[in-house]
């Protein structure tokens, strides 16, 4: 038998017991603190034992996440300057810092400097490292390492095994952080500054949503402080996608930021209504903007009488003119609505001072405040510059005809006023059936009147979906920060999907941004891409196809079937592999297909409901497919995806969305003829 000293596996092992013992050791150091020294009072004893549990927490042992991945060897002192601490030390690349009684790492984070050779340094470019090992494991145990020599010119390049491995394993459960294998193109997105909003074009499969995700992790790490007071939001495109990737950040030990849909951030009203594709379109448009600009500063009416202020004896006139350059003063400052509405009050008020000073009197501040707060000055304000409800401006634009017409001339033609005016008179924004494009209108009203909060980064996943209007309502919550647009300009299947990224990070308020394409494909099998592909031409001409990157070259079958009981009869097939299985079929078919694996005893999930090892069946609606990967998917009936949507070129690319969810095998069944466009 090998001595530890002598095999190197060995030794690697029994530098993640140490590692281990010495997390364990953090962990009884932070359980062990005794806190009721230094909290004065209880309130503050509650927030330290919170912060505390969180340490915990954040330091617990997780069986099934290794402690470590890789572990980089410096060379010695040259580009010490360009890895820091690189005097020929070796560091052990993990999730999170490890250290020892002394406070030497024993494990490093993955996201600081020196870890960053592991990720980027190549044949090409050493980076001053001599050796890069990665580790595998299995059920916790380290049982594999695999070395580069970087700078060896001697030693041949090869692709990673390991990296194949983790490529290939099996998909069950929820989404999984990719911290080990971050490829160094998916890298210099990850960690790009927290000052510049990236967007990443990239086809199915080539990790967009991990790679924003550990971006923002990432950024968490590099500004804690900043991002802690400002806040970070990651957005997707509905709850089974924010569900499927919840577990990837809190597996990072990142447990602070906020997921939600578009719709969530602007669920001002309640939205019980829907619109057909011509209302969305228009409402989605950046022109409603203007035309909800024009109808909030319609109510901003220059005084025509004077402002009279009685104080004891005496009665102090500020004339109309002199209110009415106040009101042109602040309309220019383009300061927000609500803002200039709190501000005139005290103009007139200083007006009204003025004179006050002029005629000998010595007022003081109080006294400013209490003319303010005069009726008389009150009053005035109300006439000239009234408080508008911002779901009651949005209301009276899409019900009363004349108000629209008065605000929307040379903006949007007739027509297209006609087609957003709701065809039932309403009475209240309490009844009104509000859609989902309304509760954008009346997010982008309410920021007119009062400035919405900016977070200090936001990811948007899904980004080709949005609507200008939706874009405008994410961009105000990153006014002051940046974000991570994630999308592809294939996939976007709402009528007012993205056509270019540029046009899109206008109305983001981002025009600076840095554009970065992602090609190299880490879910779908090359002979299902090659076949999703052939539709490229048609839904997104110019786009680059997916190259994968898997050597596996998974199972793909095209099959005639006569029923239903032969859909099931594939997906009983696919359960006989290890992994995830999903049946993506047109939203229509879904209660037909549920019924039939229900009498074959098949049980099911929705999607978003993890699977397990003992349910890993999916049923999934075509329209919810996007962002979902199974190990195994069979697609039912093609053509009836591509009828299920209004038009041709959205039904192709749903298509090419379904067809881009599998890992390891699909099985096309079709009853009806293919669409064309796959032939
Ligand atoms: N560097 C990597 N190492 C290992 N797995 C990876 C890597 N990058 C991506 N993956 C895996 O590839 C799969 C697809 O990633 P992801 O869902 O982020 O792609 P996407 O570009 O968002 O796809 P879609 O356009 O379909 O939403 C995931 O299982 C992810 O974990």
């Amino acid at each position: 038998m090998s001595t530890p000293a002598a095999d190197p596996l060995a030794r690697e092992r029994s530098h993640l017991a140490a590692s281990r013992a010495a997390l364990r050791a953090m962990r009884e150091d932070v359980e062990s603190l005794d806190i009721s020294d230094v909290t004065a009072n209880w309130v503050n004893a509650q927030i330290l034992a919170r912060q505390i549990d969180e340490r915990v927490q954040a330091l617990a042992d997780l069986s099934d996440t290794p402690l470590f991945f890789g572990r980089l060897d410096y060379l010695r002192a040259p580009g010490a300057e360009r890895a820091a601490g690189a005097h020929g030390e070796s560091f052990y690349i993990g999730r999170r810092h490890v250290h020892d009684a002394d406070g030497d790492p024993m494990v490093v984070d993955w996201r600081a400097p020196v870890s960053q050779p592991f990720y980027r340094a190549s044949r090409k470019d050493p980076m001053d490292v001599a050796l890069r090992r990665r580790f595998g494991y299995a059920g916790g145990e380290l049982t594999a390492y695999e070395d580069e020599h970087l700078s060896d010119p001697a030693e041949a390049a090869r692709t990673s095994r390991l990296l194949q491995q983790e490529i290939e394993r099996p998909r069950v459960g929820p989404m999984r952080d990719i911290v080990a294998t971050i490829q160094p193109e998916q890298d210099e997105i990850v960690r790009s500054g927290l000052g510049g909003t990236v967007c990443v074009q990239g086809g199915p499969g080539t990790g967009k949503t991990a790679v924003g995700l550990h971006r923002v992790a990432y950024l968490l790490y590099a500004h804690r402080d900043r991002l802690a007071r400002t806040g970070t939001l990651v957005i997707g495109p509905n709850r089974s996608f924010l569900h499927y990737i919840e577990q990837v950040l809190p597996a990072l030990g990142e447990l602070s930021v906020r997921q939600a849909t578009v719709d969530d951030l602007v669920a001002h009203v309640e939205v019980c209504g829907t619109d057909d594709a011509a209302a969305a379109l228009v409402k989605g448009d950046a022109r409603m903007a203007q035309v909800l600009r024009r109808a909030l500063y319609a109510h901003v009416t220059p005084p025509t009488e004077p402002v009279v202020v009685v104080r004891g004896s005496r009665r102090w006139r500020v004339p109309a003119y002199e209110v009415g350059e106040m009101v042109r003063e602040l309309l220019d400052r383009g300061i927000r609505y609500g803002a200039a509405r709190e501000a005139l009050p005290r103009r007139i008020a200083h007006a009204v001072l003025v004179r006050m000073e002029q005629s000998g009197e010595a007022p003081d501040d109080r006294v400013q405040d209490a003319v303010a707060r005069t009726g008389a000055v009150k009053a005035a304000v109300r006439a000239i510059w009234p408080a508008v409800d911002p779901a009651k401006l949005v209301l009276r634009l899409l019900t009363d005809a004349e108000f629209l017409a008065a605000h929307a001339a040379g903006v949007l033609s007739e027509d297209e006023q006609k087609t957003i005016r709701w065809a039932k008179a309403v009475r209240s924004v309490k009844s009104a059936r509000w859609s989902a494009a309304d509760a954008v209108l009346v997010d982008e009203a309410r920021d007119l009147i009062d400035r919405t909060p900016s977070l200090g980064h936001v990811v948007l996943d899904e980004a080709q979906d949005l609507s200008p209007m939706q874009y405008r309502a994410v961009g105000r919550r990153c006014t002051t920060g940046s974000a991570t647009v994630l999308g592809d300009l294939a996939q976007g299947t709402t009528p007012w999907a993205t056509r270019g990224w540029r046009e899109a990070l206008a109305h983001l308020g981002k025009d600076d941004a840095v554009i970065e394409e992602l090609t190299a494909g880490f879910r779908v099998p090359t002979d299902v891409v090659t076949y999703a592909s052939r539709l490229l031409p048609h839904i997104a001409p110019g786009l680059t196809p997916v190259a994968s990157v898997r050597e596996n070259p998974g199972a793909f079958e095209v099959r005639r079937v006569s029923g239903d009981a032969d859909v099931v009869a594939a997906c009983a097939e696919a359960l006989r592999h290890e992994g995830s299985v999903g049946l993506i079929a047109a939203d229509a078919r879904i209660p037909a297909l549920t019924e039939a694996l229900g009498s074959a005893g098949l049980g099911c999930l929705a999607p978003g409901e993890e699977t397990s090892y003992d349910t890993r069946l999916t049923l999934v609606p075509a329209s919810l497919a996007k962002g979902l990967e199974y190990d195994y998917v069979v697609l039912d009936e093609p053509q009836a995806v591509v009828d299920g949507e209004p038009d041709e070129r959205t039904g192709l690319r749903r298509l090419y969305v379904t067809l881009t969810r599998a890992v390891s095998g699909l099985t096309v069944t079709h009853r009806a003829p293919l669409p064309e466009q796959l032939a």
